[in-house]
């Protein structure tokens, strides 16, 4: 069950807007100034008409409307290099507010605990860096600016409206109420609605996403049908939310027609009641209604992308709720000695369930430590919290005395059983530990932990693209590139918790030896998948249903005859010597996993 990720609240939203705003304060006045210079040249033109209806009505000669034409033109010309400047303007602050923005809510993703991002999931999170950013990223380009304008150009209206005589502004401000009654009646039903959609959205791509994470095991189970059945309903409930959004906003445009007739004809009768009376001139009456008329465009503008606005409003709430989550501070602090220890450590990852029951052990500088039990018993959550990728609940995972996840990175790094191999040449994949390591390094890297040789009979040697549709590696080749990273991290403190097994018998021993060379002379934790890797090892630490159960050396807990000493012999038994295989494995072109978002570097 997952739990959903926050939405920042109108407030939140508006304060982190102001803040963005405030932080661009310089460029958002030269906007708005280029925007009143754009609205007022364009309300000129139609006051000038009110004059020239008022000389042409009182006989005057052809030859005095020419200047007043000229000043129009003029006027007219400046007017739209300001609309120009402005568009350019407001779309530009709107589109580095929402860099901004996507950077902040990625930097939040990347630096999200592991278990935060298992309660939370991750397709709703990348519903949020895909359909909300191109919501209002669409909202930022193409309907703030004509908003931001449409504003101006409604703002100068009126005041020009009541410029020309206060009782024909009046008469204009009649529509209002019905403009707002609309609105009323609109933003309401809008706003859930909207929301509901996106969310819709959101549960769709989580859908979506677990349907094909998990692809191997919806075909083993033959789920498909069922998964396609889930997928096909969270699409409908999108769908209609969609349909219902469109609906109500055809309701919406019916309310703003009304509202216009009413603004309209209350100026023409008005108008014609006010110029009997003597109070304003025909010209005046007209350039009212001409004015009032060409507010249809810009409120209309205004109401119309209220849905964009609003949805844009929504993603944007739902991004900057993403900033809300607490992230792990990077850690900075350095090591005093390599040793590695474990007191009293408990967890859980539901709550009520204890994975590990009061977890102590100690990884001596240099000593090498294999973790034995049986499937779930707890080795991975225990080299988690070692590495400090989860915290304990209870209890302490220090380095030298210090916390782990206040260690500096490079100090402690783990090689987990989801290696990813990024997309990209295989030798800036191996950079990703250290991007100023030399192709020397690199090589050396590769040799040591016996992968050169592969590495250079690819198609192009170590330029080769791998990774997501680039040259597919073996799962031992993956490993081994993460082995390799490691060796070129040289971290004092090294975390092991490979899928030997996934390699077959002879890559699998491959592995194991790549995994001695790379761990020589480092603090090392081990999660010993073949017991051959517990046999190497300098100590063994059995743990069963999450506590320790035995603890000593090989030799020393086989002759001992306790549960270790069972394993041991049922693993025997179990792998006795075969030919060897080809150790290929399957064909491995990187899998995501928590390995993105760690306190010790993964590798
Ligand atoms: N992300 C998770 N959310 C909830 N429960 C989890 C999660 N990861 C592991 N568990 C549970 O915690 C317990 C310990 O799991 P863990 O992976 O640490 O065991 P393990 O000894 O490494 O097993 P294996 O050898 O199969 O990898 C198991 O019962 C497992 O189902």
């Amino acid at each position: 069950m997952t739990a959903a990720l926050p939405i920042a609240t109108p407030r939140q939203t508006w304060r982190w807007l102001c803040t963005q705003l405030r932080a661009r304060r310089l460029e958002l006045a030269f906007t708005v100034a280029t925007g009143l210079g754009a609205a007022g040249a364009s309300v000129v033109p139609v006051t000038a008409l009110g004059f020239l209806v008022d000389l042409v009505r009182d006989g005057a000669a052809s030859a005095a409307l020419v200047p007043i034409g000229l000043v129009v033109a003029a006027i007219a010309l400046l007017g739209g290099i300001a609309a120009g400047a402005t568009t350019t303007m407001v779309s530009r602050l709107g589109e580095r507010i929402l860099a901004h923005l996507r950077e902040q809510t990625v930097g939040v993703a990347l630096r999200l605990p592991v278990t935060t991002l298992d309660r939370v999931g991750r397709g709703d999170l990348l519903a949020r860096v895909g359909a909300d950013v191109a919501a209002v990223g669409a909202a930022a380009a193409e309907v703030l600016p004509t908003v931001i304008s449409a504003l101006f150009l409604a703002l100068l209206s009126v005041t020009a409206m009541f410029g020309l005589d206060w009782r024909l502004g009046l008469a204009g401000l009649a529509a209002m109420p019905a403009y707002l009654l609309a609105l009323r009646w609109y933003l309401p039903r809008s706003a859930p609605i909207y929301a509901a959609e996106r969310a819709a959205v959101g549960a769709r791509s989580q859908l979506l996403m677990e349907s094909l994470q998990g692809v191997r095991t919806v075909h083993a189970y033959r789920l498909e049908g069922r998964h396609l059945h889930a997928i096909d309903g969270a699409s409908v409930r999108a769908r209609d939310l969609s349909v219902g959004v469109f609906a109500l906003f055809t309701r919406f445009v019916g309310r703003i027609n009304r509202a216009e007739l009413l603004g309209l004809a209350t100026i023409l009768i008005a108008g014609f009641w006010f110029v009997r009376s003597g109070w304003v001139t025909v010209g005046e009456t007209a350039a009212a209604a001409v004015l009032f008329h060409r507010l249809f465009n810009p409120v209309s503008m205004i109401l119309f992308t209220f849905d964009e606005i609003q949805a844009a409003g929504a993603g944007l709430a739902r991004l900057v709720g993403v900033g809300t989550l607490p992230v792990t501070p990077p850690g900075v602090r350095p090591l005093a000695a390599a040793d590695l220890t474990l007191r009293d450590v408990t967890f859980e990852y539901d709550e009520r369930v204890p994975v590990l029951r009061g977890i102590t052990l100690r990884v001596a500088p240099g000593e090498r430590v294999a973790l034995v039990g049986s499937t779930g018993a707890g080795k991975t959550t225990v080299a988690s919290i070692a590495a400090g990728i989860l915290r304990p609940l209870t209890g302490t995972a220090t380095a030298g005395g210090v916390p782990v996840d206040q260690l500096a990175p490079g100090i402690v790094a783990i090689v987990s059983q989801e290696t990813h191999v990024f997309a990209g040449p295989l030798i800036e994949d191996l950079r990703l530990a250290r991007p100023a390591a030399t192709a020397e390094a690199a090589e050396a890297a590769l040799a040591r932990v016996g992968a050169l040789h592969w590495a250079r009979a690819l198609p192009d040697g170590l330029t080769t693209v791998v990774g997501e549709g680039g040259h597919p590696l073996t799962a031992a080749q993956a490993q081994q590139l993460a082995l390799a990273r490691l060796v070129l991290l040289d971290p004092a403190i090294a975390i092991l918790d490979e899928a030997t097994a996934e390699a077959g018998s002879a890559g699998a021993r491959e592995l194991e030896e790549s995994a001695l060379a790379a761990t020589k002379g480092r603090t090392t934790l081990l999660v010993a998948h073949r017991l051959t890797q517990a046999a190497g090892a300098d100590r063994v630490v059995v743990l069963e249903h999450g506590a320790v159960v035995e603890e000593g050396t090989h030799d020393g807990l086989v002759a001992e005859g306790g549960r270790y000493a069972t394993l041991w012999s049922a693993w025997r038994s179990r792998n006795q010597p075969t030919p060897p295989d080809q150790g290929a494995g399957p064909n491995y072109t990187g899998r995501s996993g928590p390995n993105a978002l760690s306190t010790g570097d993964f590798l």
